[in-house]
């Protein structure tokens, strides 16, 4: 491609202005001229970088037992490792492949029940027969760093997650059908046939709840992959989320956003 001629870049500088300017155009008109002419009716323009700051996303990923939360959440972790992951305590055996420390903090009852009683958790709740719990320093850490932070929990934990952090989105997985998420079951070998029951029970009367979460996201059989793409650009649409952003830094601070943020109560569990 042939270097257009110092000439006929002048030109083209002319013409360009001369139509952005629209009024008394003129060959000594040039893009300096036009940028004086902007400040002089606007006063000085700012050159500092008007760079929002951004809210972090707490992001809860329920649904019933067996859809598929862990398994959805170690690949999120391969896919984001800018995310934290919040480490739920619980009472309940390990299961085969299981880290303490990594899939979950794996407590004794006692120990869960001290840690009650001298408040070291942001929610907790008796599920089938075990605690589950969230301890205050796998949150508060993460959010004053500005991590966005995943809340792996159930359906009663999303309840609890929701009223401790009104602002968090959540996120309803299902699997395809209710025969799908029993075969899941089957297939993990981790319940008995009574316990197994319990679960589907519980799952039937969870899924009345799907109208209390932002998202659904539908894990299908062996699309795993798919779903957790699809919750990275749910994540990802929630950075831009207009009510997120802070505008702090910026030379112009939007009113209804300055009033927003003084409303904003300081959400720490
Ligand atoms: N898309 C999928 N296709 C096939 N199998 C899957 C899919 N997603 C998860 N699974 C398998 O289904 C079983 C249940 O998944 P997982 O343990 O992650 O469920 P969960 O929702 O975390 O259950 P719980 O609440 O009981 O801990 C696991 O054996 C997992 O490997």
């Amino acid at each position: 491609m042939s270097v257009p001629s110092a000439a006929v870049r002048r030109r083209h500088d002319r013409d360009v202005h001369c139509s952005a300017a629209s009024s008394a155009c003129s060959e000594t008109i040039n893009s300096a001229d036009v940028y004086r002419a902007v400040e002089g009716r606007l006063g000085i323009l700012s050159t500092s970088a008007v760079i929002p700051k951004v809210e972090p996303v707490k992001l809860i990923i329920s649904g019933p037992s067996g859809v598929g939360k862990d398994a959805i959440v170690k690949a999120l972790q391969i896919a984001r490792p800018d995310l934290h992951f919040v480490i739920t305590a619980t009472s309940r055996p390990m299961r085969p492949g299981e880290k303490h420390g990594v899939d979950y903090f794996f407590v004794s009852k006692e120990q869960f029940e001290e840690w009650i009683e001298t408040g070291e958790l942001c929610e907790w709740a008796m599920v089938y027969g075990e605690y589950k719990g969230i301890p205050k320093s796998q949150v508060t850490g993460a959010l004053s760093r500005g991590t966005d932070v995943v809340f792996r929990v159930d359906i009663q934990g999303a309840q609890t997650v929701r009223r401790v952090f009104p602002d968090a989105v959540s996120l309803f997985l299902v699997a395809e059908s209710e025969a799908a998420l029993v075969k899941r079951l089957i297939d993990r070998k981790t319940e008995v046939l009574d316990k197994m029951l319990t679960r589907v029970e519980t799952a039937r009367k969870e899924m009345q709840h799907i109208g209390d979460f932002d998202y659904v996201v539908v894990n299908r059989e062996g699309k795993l992959e798919e779903a957790v793409e699809q919750i990275n650009n749910i994540i990802t649409a929630e950075k831009h989320r207009s009510s997120r952003v802070r505008w702090q830094d910026a030379d112009v601070m939007p009113q209804e956003q300055e009033a927003q943020a003084e409303m904003q109560p300081s959400l720490q569990c």
